[in-house]
């Protein structure tokens, strides 16, 4: 219940910067003596920005001011703040450098008698990989109280059997001698803008089918790619045969659950967003689920990260950095030489080659260095007619 008082500033939380996420995040902590607000942002380097501005003075020169009883949601409120910093501390310590959610500070109430925010200007994306984290964060809680993960699980008992992703992808190379074919239906993305102005995601799906593709690759984000969970449920109910893997930023398991009953036999698993504890506890549903998890990589880091978790059967090498939209195929040789590559022959994992590839000299090139599968987007799916951008890309048909 909120009440008027009049009183001193004499603040009871003070914040504490964390020096190892360069001051982004301050802590709360009990002070013993008084001061100022103003003390304690020029102390620590921060600015404050008071919430409620003039706050008129009493006859003494106490300010008056406005506080609320701790109530449960607040205390829910802390605690969540509190978790969210701890996630981010522990996934900066593994080299991730994109943050979960914005670095608001600590919820409004939590700061005892005075309402006021950090004044950051670290509360905009860094990137667009980052921009598109904190979308789907909100947009993931947004849905979740929609389709709660019991109907969804409910939803999933009378539900086919997911499909062999891995295993139609050995086949297909088994079958070629050249890379498993995971094809993509994209309509735009961040980097490309619109690929394809008539899109028709089923007609793209059959022609990538009929055109030797292993696996199909669904973008299911419609903020940024101008995808749908709708594409991928229409294209299981068109009857394509090939396993559909979703593609998404999954920061949340629920998204995954979600995913099974859209169809997907597969899902996409970001090394540069999820920390190993997400990795292990994902991948574990993945399979619980009967699903195949695509862990994905761009760098030395994220590589020895993923090579360190038990269980992984299928890594992609992103030639695109999702934060600077810089494409180099030379990423996938760069990633599979040395050590690396040897772990990954020893525990026989399937490496899938993804982005930037257009001709048969880039298949071949990726091929060379290790992988057995190739994940590709904008070059076939550009083509009127996708089969026939298959032929293209890898040099003879993949059909027969
Ligand atoms: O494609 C982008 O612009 C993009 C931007 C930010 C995050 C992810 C992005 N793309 C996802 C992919 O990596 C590709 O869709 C996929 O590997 C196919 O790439 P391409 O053959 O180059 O279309």
């Amino acid at each position: 219940m909120e009440r008027l008082i009049s009183a001193r500033v004499t603040p009871r939380v003070s914040f504490q910067a964390v020096p190892s996420l360069n001051n982004r995040l301050c802590r709360p902590f009990q002070r013993s003596s008084p001061a100022t607000v103003m003390d304690v942002g020029r102390g620590r380097n921060l600015s404050f920005r008071p919430i409620r501005a003039q706050q008129p003075e009493t006859k003494d020169g106490a300010a008056t001011i406005s506080t609320k009883r701790e109530d449960p949601a607040d205390v829910l409120k802390v605690k969540e703040w509190e978790v969210g910093m701890l996630q981010d501390e522990v996934a900066a310590s593994q080299g991730i450098r994109i943050r979960r959610r914005p670095p608001t500070g600590p919820p409004l109430h939590y700061v005892g008698p005075f309402e006021f925010r950090l004044q950051n200007e670290d509360n905009t994306p860094r990137n667009i990989l980052e921009e598109i984290i904190w979308h789907k964060d909100k947009e993931v809680s947004q849905f979740k109280e929609q389709w709660p993960l019991y109907a969804l699980k409910k939803a999933l008992d009378d539900a086919p059997p997911a499909r062999d992703f891995v295993g139609a992808l050995k086949a297909a190379h088994q079958r070629t001698g050249l890379p498993g074919l995971i094809a993509e239906v994209k309509k735009a993305s961040p980097s490309r803008g619109i690929l394809k102005e008539n899109f028709d995601p089923v007609e793209i799906a059959k022609g990538y089918e009929k055109g030797g593709a292993a696996c199909l690759s669904v973008l299911t984000d419609k903020k940024f790619f101008q995808g749908g969970f709708e594409n991928l449920e229409a294209i299981k109910g068109a009857g394509v045969k090939c396993p559909l893997l979703c593609k998404e930023f999954i920061v949340d398991v629920w998204q995954i659950y979600y995913a099974r009953t859209k169809g997907a036999d597969a899902v996409l698993l970001i090394a540069a967003v999820l920390p190993d504890l997400d990795l292990i506890y994902l991948t574990k549903i993945c399979k619980m689920l009967g699903m195949a998890a695509l862990v994905e990589v761009h760098d030395e880091r994220e590589m020895d990260r993923v090579l360190g978790i038990e269980g992984i059967e299928l890594i992609g090498i992103n030639n695109r950095s999702l934060e600077t939209f810089k494409v180099d195929i030379g990423n996938t040789k760069k990633l599979l030489e040395g050590e690396c590559g040897q772990r990954i022959r020893e525990k026989d994992i399937i490496v899938v080659g993804e982005s930037g590839l257009f001709t048969p000299d880039d298949i071949n090139y990726v091929q060379e260095a290790g992988v057995k599968a190739v994940l590709v987007g904008e070059s076939i799916v550009k083509q009127d007619d996708p089969a026939k951008g298959i032929t293209g890309l890898f040099g003879r048909d993949i059909s027969l």
